[in-house]
């Protein structure tokens, strides 16, 4: 008690910062009326945003709460998303890469085939190791753990319907709603799982499905596309927008459609589904033009629908306590992440920004900065984006369109794996990096890249992003050679002046 006084003080003695003074001594409030088995911190939700946010309040000494109805911990990401999702895209690349890229580096074999159980057995032994991980931490952090559905009774209490078949009350002077999304339906196209899936049914399949028919090019129906054609089914993906992916930066798209294509996916762009047929063995699909126009059948074994996520707050009883959503659902926040309702925080996929784990973790630690009554930041146009095909393709900042859009005068530096050393070595060089960077002082303001192993080059980029670097600044930072990252380097020189290997 006496050291959060004690930092409610400092806040105000520092600066006048009355945000920052409310929050501390809402916070000290409470902490002075403690009960025993009241908690600072209440996190609602187990996934990168709830679990992360409760470690580091508790490492911040607090007393923490997570509930988690799943039985697991982290939510989507680890149980039925980005994990389970990038076990399969590695275990079918490396199939892939066995059957048609092996041979020309001279390992040859007599007999391949897929071990489909075995491919599942080896993401599920992924998925457990780290989700038991995740309790092995909450236990050394000291963070509670309560596994059951939680539900606002006030605004300073969540009744939780535990999975043992009880039902306790959790009390916190803060609580933190990190609930997430759930698969966005179709007007009827009903997922069944099994002939009509999300991506969790598309992360379980029985069988490889001859032929496949993803709704939505966008993440969820690249990657997974990826994982199925790559394992010998037909992919055709139908979108509605006139892009895959919109939100990237169009030259990396329209290279990036072509890889797609050269593994054989196909795109049907500007079509609607607007009917479903699941009467016979398979699905029948009816189209029609986005803008309307004549109909056609599409048939399919398996359907994947990837249009996109939709918060999840069902059942948590947001209007008892009053706490607003926008017309999309999704929680409404100020800067520290608050509600409406004081002591009601909300972080993650249930707010608005990018639907990422890195995002929704940085969210819960500056959230719960902001109720220790520190100060926090997360700059959503810092958060890089990855789509983990192959290539990868990653991205963070501006893309051109926006640039151009903002009325900036700038300058663009390309420079192409085909040129790049380490990437001809291995037989891997379809890509690019494009880096965009202001003109009248060089500042960057988006970087670009389609490679191998893109999302983990492209944290240079966001640091630089981060820090404020000029292309130069990248240009003269010595790269190691040979690797891919000197195509980094090479973009960054001809931004700002001349590339050397091209
Ligand atoms: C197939 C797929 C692949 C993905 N791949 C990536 C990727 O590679 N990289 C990336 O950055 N992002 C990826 N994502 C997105 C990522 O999973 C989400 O952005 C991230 O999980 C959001 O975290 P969160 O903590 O906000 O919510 P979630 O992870 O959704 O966690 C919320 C948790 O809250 C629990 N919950 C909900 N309501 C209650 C309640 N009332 N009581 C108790 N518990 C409750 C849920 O059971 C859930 O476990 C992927 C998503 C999918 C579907
Ligand atoms: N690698 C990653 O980081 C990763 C991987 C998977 C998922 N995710 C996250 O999960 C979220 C959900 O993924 P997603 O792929 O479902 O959504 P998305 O928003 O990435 O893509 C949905 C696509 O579906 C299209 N679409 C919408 N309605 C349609 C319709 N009726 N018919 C045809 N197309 C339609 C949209 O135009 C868009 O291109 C993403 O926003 C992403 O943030 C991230």
């Amino acid at each position: 008690m006496a050291a959060m006084a004690s930092l409610a003080r400092r806040r105000a003695g520092d600066v006048f910062r009355p945000e920052a003074v409310r929050r501390a001594a809402v916070f000290c409030r409470g902490f002075a009326a403690a009960a025993a088995d009241e908690n600072d911190v209440v996190v609602i939700g187990g996934g990168p945003g709830g679990y992360v946010a409760a470690i580091k309040a508790a490492q911040m000494g607090l007393k923490t709460t997570c509930i988690e109805k799943r039985g697991t911990l982290g939510g989507t990401c680890l149980n039925v998303g980005c994990i389970p999702s990038k076990a399969l895209l590695h275990s079918s690349h490396m199939y892939h890469e066995a059957k048609h890229a092996f041979p020309s580096h001279g390992v040859k074999f007599s007999q391949l085939e897929i071990d489909l159980p075995a491919m599942m057995a080896q993401k599920d032994k992924a998925v457990s190791g780290l989700t038991r991980g995740i309790e092995g931490l909450f236990k050394k952090n000291k963070v509670t753990y309560v596994k059951g559905f939680g539900k606002f009774v006030s605004p300073s209490e969540v009744s939780v319907d535990t999975l043992e078949g009880g039902n306790t009350v959790v009390k916190g002077k803060n609580i933190i709603i990190a609930t997430g999304s759930d698969v966005k339906s179709l007007p009827g196209v009903t997922i069944d799982e099994k002939k009509i899936v999300s991506s969790t049914g598309a992360l379980a399949l029985p069988e490889v499905p001859k032929k496949l028919v993803v709704i939505g090019a966008g993440y969820i129906g690249l990657e997974m596309g990826s994982v199925w054609g790559r394992l010998g089914s037909e992919v055709t993906v139908v979108e509605f927008a006139p892009d895959i992916v919109p939100s990237m930066d169009g030259e990396v798209r329209k290279q990036f459609q072509r890889m797609l294509e050269k593994q054989k996916m196909k795109f049907m762009l500007k079509t609607k589904v607007v009917g479903v047929d699941t009467s016979g063995d398979g699905v029948k699909l009816t189209l029609e033009p986005a803008a309307g126009g004549e109909q056609s059948i599409l048939e399919a074994d398996v359907v994947l629908v990837s249009a996109g996520r939709v918060p999840y707050t069902a059942g948590l009883g947001l209007e008892t306590i009053g706490v607003q959503t926008d017309k999309a659902g999704r929680i409404e926040v100020d800067k520290h992440f608050m509600t409406n309702v004081s002591g009601v925080y909300a972080i993650g996929d249930v707010i608005p920004g990018p639907m990422l784990a890195h995002k929704a973790e940085e969210d819960g630690v500056t959230c719960v900065e902001f109720i220790a009554g520190k100060e926090g930041h997360v700059d959503y146009d810092m958060v890089p984006g990855v789509v983990y095909t192959h290539p990868e393709v990653a991205s963070v900042g501006k893309t051109e369109e926006q640039v151009k859009a903002l009325g900036v005068s700038y300058r663009v530096g390309k420079f192409p794996f085909m040129a790049n050393s380490r990437a001809k070595a291995i037989d891997d060089a379809d890509g690019l990096v494009k880096i965009l960077a202001e003109k009248e002082t060089d500042k960057i303001l988006g970087v670009h890249i389609m490679a191998p192993n893109a999302g983990e080059l492209i944290h240079e980029a966001v640091l630089a992003l981060q820090y404020g670097a000029s292309s130069e600044d990248i240009a003269r930072t010595c790269h190691a050679h040979p690797t891919m990252s000197e195509a980094v380097k090479e973009a960054a020189m001809a931004t700002y002046d001349k590339p050397i290997h091209i």
